[in-house]
This record gives C-alpha cells, structure tokens and sequence, in this order.
C-alpha cells in the first residue's frame, strides 16, 4: 500500500459517533424513563413530519449486528452516548439495572471487538421528570448529573477509558431554551442564560464525581465551536462577528479554561440577566483540570451588524453554496478551531468528536449510495485537521458524525448524517461509498 500524502501519528484515533436518543429507540422499555425529547418530538410541530425516536434505529436491539459493522468499518474507537432516563428513570432517585445492564453489555462487545469505547454521559435526554421541576433552569439539575455520573462511572469505570461529561452545552442551553428550536423548546434568554451556568456546573460537579470515584480513563467535554468572521471590515460588523463569537464560543471556552465568564459577557446579556445565579466556587469547579478536549465542528459563520438590533445583534450571512441544511462547507475552519483552541486556550489533546455533513442519500439503480459530496467533505475536514496537527495542535482523534443515519433531532429523519444508511421500515444498515472510503482512510491511517 502506498505511503499515504497526508499521514496521521502511529496510534491516532479514527472513530464514529452517535447519541443515544438519536439510535436506541426502545424509548419505553425495561425501565426507561421519558426524557425531554420523548415529550418535545411527541409536541404536534416540533420535529418534522412529526417524527419521534420512539424507534429510531432501532440499536437497543441491534447494538450486536451495529457493532460488527463498526468492526468491519476498522475503527479504533467508538462514541456512544449513555441515556440518563435509562440509568435513572426519574433522574435522580432509584437505579434501573436494567439500563445499566444494556451499557454494560455495549461496553463489554466493543471491547471484545477491539474497540475503543468513547462514552458521553449527557448528549441532550434530560429525563422528563427533571424538567418538571426546572431541568437546567434549576440548580439542583447539576447536583443530579454528578451523581447519574457516578453511577455509570461506577458500573462502566473499570473498562471505558475516555468519558465526556456533556455534548454541546450551547445547544442545550441555547438551542433549547432560548431558540427553542429543541426540547424543551424554551424561548426565554434569561432561562437560556442560566442554563449555560448549570450545565457548566454540572460539567464541573461530574468532573469531580469522576475523579472521585477513581477514574482512571481521561476525562474530557465535547463543545460545538464555530468559526466567527465579519462580513466586512466594518466596524459594526466587526463587533458584531465578536458578540457572536462570545454566544457561541468564548460563554463556555472562558469558564471551562479560564474560570471566568468573558469580560463582555455581562454587558452583552445585561439586558435580560445580571449572572446572579453564579455562586462562589462555581468557576473553579467548571475550570476542573481535564484530560481532552472534544471539538463538534459544523460551521463558519460570516456575520453583518443587525440593522434591527445594532447593539446586541447579528445577522449570519447566508452561505453561497448552502447544503441540505443551509450551512456552508468549510474545512479550513476546523484548522482554524483547533489551532485557536490549542493556542489561545488549552494544551490538552484535542478530539475531533463530531464533523459531517447532511444530504438526501439514496440508492441507484445499482442499488450504490454514491454520497461523493460527503466523501469530498471528510477529505477536506480530514486534511484540515492534518493541517492543525503540523502546526502542533495535539490532535488525537477524528470522529465522523455519524456512524448511521439517526433521529436529525428538529429534522427528524428528513436528513441523513451516516456513512451507514439505515433504512428504517426495515431497519436494514447499507455501507455508503463513504463507509468504504472512511474504512480506507483508516487503514491507510491517512489519505493518498
Ligand atoms: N446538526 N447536526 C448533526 C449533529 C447532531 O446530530 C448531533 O447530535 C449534535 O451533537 C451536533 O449537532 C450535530
């Protein structure tokens, strides 16, 4: 086999990613309770067509089947979230073995498969009974998902050795309580506001619960960064470019490596929150030391001043060449978070948890799924973070999203992330030219 042009390190970590909501299904057997998003896609116009996860993949039954073709695929690691209404069906309170057991058993046939496991303690299922009494507008929210964490720690800890607390704060606090785009499709920025600092808190809080029960593994947070650029040198679009990039990126850079808010969060959010829900200490335990650092990178965003919000807005300039779900393709941004992370904030190894890209897959006559388009995408987000990693970025891992089409969460199954397809009447998985390609590329460990 020829040297490949672009060669990654002896050892690094080719993966694939998914979330539990968006694949389990099984939403209400042996035990599980109901979370957040059982009750937001049950909401008449929440999810498109109505969609649910009430089946999804179906991969509660099928984990077996699903992780011989993560052998095949050839990867090193696997990224799976735990669903905590299936550990802990009201939240907090009694442990439903039960839903231990499935872990057990999915950590168990990775590792009998050589495979690396990646768990995600948290990847957006807050069970529902903790959203009756606040969810992550409530402090309390925290203190439950340290303990939920030191129960799978205490059950998985011993075999799973990189454990991510959260999955993209940002879109649970702000997708979901301010856009209210997502469950539990809140649209107040004061609650939005406060849940940034609560599940930061229970970041910190699960850190500690972690290292308390002895982790041994590396433990790290997934954040969604975007690269934010003015869509002219305009002074208003300038600041513009800087207020979204405190919304997106620095609200949870800063406190997680710095242990403060950015200096011009206060004035940004003044209008709606005076941050007195921050207590003494909390940002010292939010800027918990960690072990890696998980990047989820979709997009670039060119922003323009807000005509009718000038102080406090902006107005992300539509892409010229949007994809299915009206993002740009960019992937000389993921070079530029990696480097901006590994320069401006923290030396930890980085993880590429999450990039990919979305289309409308279908099978030819030749019954091929030729997705050129999302191959052309991982080859060039696969050499900008090549770039990054010859400029000394510690990267260690990449992650395709997704391993198979899922639950799209507000898009139900109107796009398709995999490199598997899933046809879902029949639950029957297909490699897309991409599975092939990607299988390639990690046993090159690299690209031609
Ligand atoms: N959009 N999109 C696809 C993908 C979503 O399916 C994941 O669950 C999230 O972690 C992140 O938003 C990215």
């Amino acid at each position: 086999m020829p040297e490949p042009s672009v060669r990654f390190p002896d050892g690094f970590l080719w993966g694939a990613a998914t979330a539990a909501y968006q694949i389990e299904g099984a939403v209400a057997e042996d035990g599980r309770g109901s979370s957040i998003w059982d009750t937001f896609s049950h909401t008449p116009g929440a999810v498109l067509r109505g969609d649910t996860g009430d089946i999804a993949c179906d991969h509660y039954h099928r984990w077996r089947e699903d992780l011989d073709l993560l052998r095949d695929l050839g990867v090193g690691a696997y990224r799976f979230s735990v669903a905590w209404p299936r550990v802990i069906p009201a939240g907090t309170g009694p442990v439903n073995p039960a839903g231990l057991d499935f872990y057990d058993r999915l950590v168990d046939g990775l590792l009998e498969r050589g495979i690396t496991p990646m768990l995600t303690l948290y990847h957006w299922d807050l069970p529902q009974a903790l959203q009756d009494t606040g969810g992550w507008a409530n402090r309390d929210t925290a203190e439950h998902f340290a303990d939920y964490a030191s129960v799978v720690h205490g059950r998985l800890g011993d075999r799973v050795p990189y454990w991510l607390t959260l999955n993209e704060p940002y879109c649970s606090a702000v997708v979901g309580h301010l856009e209210g785009r997502h469950a539990p499709g809140v649209r107040d920025e004061r609650v939005a506001v406060t849940a940034v600092h609560h599940l930061l808190l229970a970041h910190g809080k699960a850190v500690a619960a972690l290292r308390a029960g002895g982790a041994t593994g590396q433990v790290g947070i997934t954040c969604n960064l975007t690269s934010v650029h003015p869509a002219s040198d305009d002074p208003a679009d300038v600041a513009a470019a800087r207020r979204l990039d405190l919304h997106e990126n620095r609200m949870y850079l800063d406190p997680l490596f710095r242990a403060a808010y950015p200096e011009d969060a206060a004035a940004h959010y003044a209008p709606v929150t005076d941050f007195g829900f921050v207590r003494d200490g909390d940002l010292q335990l939010i800027a918990a030391p960690l072990d890696f650092f998980g990047v989820n990178y979709y997009e670039r965003h060119h922003v323009a001043a807000d005509p009718a919000d000038p102080v406090r807005g902006w107005r992300r300039v539509p892409p010229e060449h949007p994809t299915v779900t009206d993002i740009g393709i960019h992937p000389e941004g993921l070079a530029e978070i990696l480097d901006r992370v590994a320069k401006e904030y923290t030396p930890l190894p980085l993880v590429v948890t999450e990039t990919g890209l979305a289309l409308h897959d279908y099978a030819g006559p030749d019954g091929e799924i030729a997705d050129d388009e999302r191959i052309a995408f991982f080859d060039g987000h696969i050499r900008a973070a090549h770039d990054a990693l010859t400029r000394g970025v510690p990267l260690i891992g990449f992650f395709p999203w997704s391993f198979m089409d899922n639950f799209e969460w507000a898009s139900g199954y109107g796009v398709r992330y995999g490199i598997y397809y899933v046809d879902y009447p029949t639950q029957r998985r297909t490699p897309k030219r991409s599975a092939r390609w990607y299988a390639g590329v990690i046993r090159a460990n690299g690209l031609e």
